[in-house]
C-alpha cells in the first residue's frame, strides 16, 4: 500500500502581493486536502512571489512576509486545513550573523517553512544561492546551513530549495546521510528552451544521489522578463518518472507514493555534508497508508518546441499586462511579420477584444502591407483602425528639411509618438515589436519602433519568428480555427518601408546567416576568431560583431520582454554601454 499522498501545487505567485499569494495558498491547500493529500507543497517564495530582487533589502517587506507567514499558518488551521503539513516559500531573515559573507544577523534569506496545526513547525533557508545568468542571490540573501527533515506519517522528508539541487553535494548528499525517504524541492526555475529536458535529467540524477524519491514543484506565470513554466516532476530513486505536471498552467498534482518507513534515529544538530546541520520535526501523526481511493499519477504529455516557446511568450505577455493592472494592449500593425506575430501572441494572451492595433501608413507604405494588416485584424477579430502619418510627416519635413536617415527615422518616431498618444488617451499599454536579431544589430529606431512597455518577441531571432508564425497557423488549422497570420505576411521579404523599395536584406546579411552568427556570439559567447574558424566569412563576422557591440545603448533603452533563450538581452547579458573594447 502507498503510504503518503503528496500534493504539488504549481501556482502563479504575484511578486509583492503577500495577501493575494496567501489567499492562493489557502485556496490550493483546500483542494489538495479535499483530494486526500497528506503533505502539500508550494513553489519557492510562493508567499512573496519570486524573484523579489531588491525588495529583499526592504526591512518592511521582510517583516510583512514573516508576519504573513504566521498569519497564513493560523488561517490554514482556521479553515480546517491545519492537520496537513504545508510547505511554503517566503522571505525571511537570518537569526545569526554571517561573518563569512560580512552580513549581520537579520540579513534577508530565501526561506521556506512547514505550516502545521496553526504554527510554523519548522523553517529553513536556501543553502546554495544562484549567482549567475539572471540570478543575483548573493546580493540579496545569506545562505542557510540546515537540512530540515520532517517526519510525516512515518516518512522522513528532507526539504530543499531550487538551486540546492543544481549544485553538487549540499542538501542532496545530506539527504542521503540523513536517510530521507523523500527529497522535496520547492522551485522558482525560469523557463528557457530545452530546460525541461535539463531539469528531468537533473532530478533523476539527484534522486539517485540522494538515494530516495524526489518531488520537484515549480511555479508558473511571468515576472517581468522571466517566465515560469511549471513542469513539476516526481521521480523514483531509480529515475523513473512517477508524475509530471503540464507546462505553463496552474496545476494540482496529487499522487500516492510508496516510500520507505523512517528508521533513522539521527538526532538534531548532526553535522552532515557541506556543513549542514540536521533539524528534525515530527509532523502528521502515526504511520498511515495513503487514503484508500488510490490516485492515479499523471504524466502530462510533452509539447513541441514551437508550442513551448509560443506558450512562454503568451504567458510572459499576459502576466506583464495583468500584473501591472492593465486590460488592453496597443500595437502598430505594419502588415509585416513581427507586428503580426506580436498581435497574434497578444490575442492568445488577453483575447482579441483587448488588443488594439493601428495601421499608420506613410507615402512609402505598400498597398499589400496595409491589406495584410487589415487581413490579420479580420482573421483575429482584434480592434483595428488606420491613422495616416503623412500629414504629420509633411509638416515636420517642411519645418526642418530632413533627409536620408533622419527622414526615415522620423517616420518611425511619428508612429512611436502616435502609439504613446493613443496609449495615454485610451489606457492600453504599447507592445514593442522588435525581435532579437534586430535588437542585436541595433536595427530599430530609438524612440520610434522601440517605444513600448513590453517586447514579447525581443528574445526571438527573426528566423524563429517565421517558424513560430507557420506553427501558429498550422495549429489553428489543426484545431479547425482560422489561421491568424496572413500567408502573404509570412512569405514576403521583410522590409521597414521607410524609403522606396527598401528591404532588410539591403542592410543586413540574410537572417538565417545573421542568426547563426548571433547565436555563436551572443548565446555562445564565442569570440570573432572562433566564429571565423568555424567557417564563417570574416567580413560578415566582423560586421555583425561590430554592429552588436555598438548597439548596447539601444538595447539598454529597450523595454523588457520574456526570456526564452540561454542568454536574453536583459539581466542575462550585462555589458558596459560605454565600451572601447572591440573584437578582432
Ligand atoms: N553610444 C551611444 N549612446 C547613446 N546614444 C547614442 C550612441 N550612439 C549613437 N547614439 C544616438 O543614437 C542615434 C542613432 O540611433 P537612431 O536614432 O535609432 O538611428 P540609427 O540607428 O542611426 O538608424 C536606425 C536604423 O534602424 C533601421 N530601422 C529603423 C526602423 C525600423 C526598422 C525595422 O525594420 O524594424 C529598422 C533603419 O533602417 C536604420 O538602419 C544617434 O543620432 C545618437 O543620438
Ligand atoms: N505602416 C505601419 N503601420 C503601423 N505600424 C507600423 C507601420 N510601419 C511600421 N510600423 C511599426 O513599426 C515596427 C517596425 O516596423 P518595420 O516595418 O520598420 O520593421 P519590421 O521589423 O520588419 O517589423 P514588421 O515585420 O512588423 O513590419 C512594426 O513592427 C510596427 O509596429
Ligand atoms: N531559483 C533558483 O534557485 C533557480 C536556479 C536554478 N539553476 C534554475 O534555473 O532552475
Amino acid at each position: 500500500m502507498p503510504n503518503l499522498r503528496l500534493a504539488l501545487c504549481q501556482t502563479d505567485p504575484w511578486v509583492g502581493d503577500i495577501a493575494r499569494n496567501g489567499d492562493e495558498v489557502v485556496h490550493w491547500t483546500k483542494q489538495a486536502v479535499e483530494a486526500g493529500a497528506q503533505l502539500v507543497a508550494f513553489p519557492e517564495m510562493a508567499l512573496t512571489g519570486y524573484p523579489v530582487e531588491d525588495l529583499a533589502l526592504r526591512r518592511s517587506f521582510v517583516e510583512a512576509s514573516r508576519s504573513g507567514l504566521v498569519e497564513l499558518a493560523g488561517r490554514l488551521a482556521a479553515a480546517g486545513l491545519g492537520e496537513v503539513p504545508v510547505v511554503v516559500g517566503y522571505l525571511g531573515r537570518s537569526e545569526q550573523a554571517s561573518p563569512r559573507f560580512g552580513r549581520p544577523a537579520g540579513s534577508p534569506q530565501n526561506c521556506a517553512a512547514v505550516l502545521f496545526r496553526g504554527e510554523v513547525a519548522t523553517r529553513f533557508a536556501k543553502h546554495h544561492l544562484p549567482n549567475y545568468g539572471v540570478f543575483d542571490e548573493y546580493r540579496w540573501f545569506v545562505p542557510g546551513d540546515q537540512l530540515p527533515v520532517v517526519r510525516v506519517h512515518g516518512v522522513d522528508v528532507a526539504l530543499a530549495i531550487c538551486e540546492d539541487i543544481w549544485q553538487d553535494g549540499g542538501r542532496v548528499t545530506a539527504a542521503r546521510e540523513a536517510e530521507a525517504g523523500l527529497l522535496l524541492v520547492i522551485n522558482g526555475s525560469p523557463y528557457e528552451r530545452n530546460k525541461d529536458d535539463a531539469r528531468l535529467e537533473l532530478v533523476r540524477r539527484r534522486a539517485a544521489e540522494a538515494g530516495c524519491a524526489l518531488a520537484y514543484v515549480n511555479m508558473v506565470g511571468g515576472q517581468d522578463e522571466l517566465v515560469f513554466d511549471g513542469d513539476s516532476i516526481v521521480v523514483a530513486p531509480d529515475g523513473e518518472v512517477l508524475a509530471r505536471s503540464p507546462q505553463f498552467e496552474e496545476h494540482l498534482l496529487v499522487l500516492d507514493l510508496d516510500l520507505p518507513a523512517a528508521s533513522s534515529d539521527h538526532t538534531d544538530g548532526l553535522l552532515l555534508a557541506d556543513g549542514l546541520h540536521l533539524v528534525r520535526a515530527e509532523l502528521g501523526g502515526e504511520p498511515a497508508d495513503a487514503p484508500a481511493d488510490a490516485v492515479r499519477a499523471e504524466v502530462a504529455p510533452r509539447i513541441t518546441d514551437e508550442a513551448e516557446i509560443w506558450s512562454a511568450l503568451v504567458s510572459g505577455t499576459r502576466a506583464y499586462v495583468r500584473k501591472n493592472g492593465f486590460r488592453s494592449v496597443l500595437i502598430g500593425l505594419s502588415g509585416g511579420i513581427d507586428s503580426a506575430v506580436v498581435a497574434a501572441l497578444a490575442v492568445d494572451a488577453i483575447g482579441a477584444e483587448n488588443v488594439y492595433c493601428v495601421s499608420m501608413p506613410s507615402r512609402y507604405s505598400s498597398q499589400h502591407s496595409r491589406d495584410d494588416a487589415a487581413e490579420l485584424a479580420r482573421r483575429t477579430g482584434l480592434n483595428f483602425r488606420t491613422v495616416s502619418i503623412a500629414p504629420m510627416f509633411d509638416a515636420y519635413v517642411a519645418a526642418t528639411e530632413l533627409t536620408g536617415l533622419a527622414e526615415e527615422n522620423l517616420q518611425s518616431r511619428l508612429r512611436g509618438t502616435l502609439l504613446m498618444a493613443i496609449s495615454n488617451q485610451e489606457g492600453h499599454i504599447v507592445l514593442a515589436p522588435g525581435n532579437k536579431s534586430e535588437l542585436a544589430v541595433g536595427y530599430s529606431t530609438l524612440y520610434g519602433d522601440s517605444v513600448g512597455a513590453y517586447g514579447p518577441i525581443k528574445d526571438v531571432y527573426k528566423s524563429l519568428i517565421f517558424r513560430l508564425a507557420r506553427w501558429r497557423n498550422e495549429e489553428a488549422e489543426r484545431l479547425g480555427a482560422v489561421p491568424p497570420i496572413p500567408e502573404n505576411t509570412i512569405v514576403k521579404p521583410p522590409s521597414a518601408e521607410l524609403r522606396p523599395d527598401q528591404k532588410d536584406s539591403d542592410s543586413l546579411p540574410d537572417y538565417d546567416l545573421l542568426d547563426t552568427v548571433l547565436d555563436l556570439y551572443v548565446e555562445g559567447d564565442q569570440g570573432r576568431d572562433a566564429i571565423v574558424a568555424a567557417g564563417f566569412d570574416p567580413a560578415v563576422v566582423d560586421r555583425v560583431v561590430r554592429l552588436v557591440d555598438t548597439a548596447e545603448y539601444k538595447r539598454r533603452q529597450y523595454p523588457p520582454g520574456p526570456k526564452i533563450s540561454v542568454k536574453g538581452f536583459g539581466r542575462d547579458r550585462r555589458l558596459p554601454i560605454t565600451n572601447r573594447w572591440r573584437q578582432g
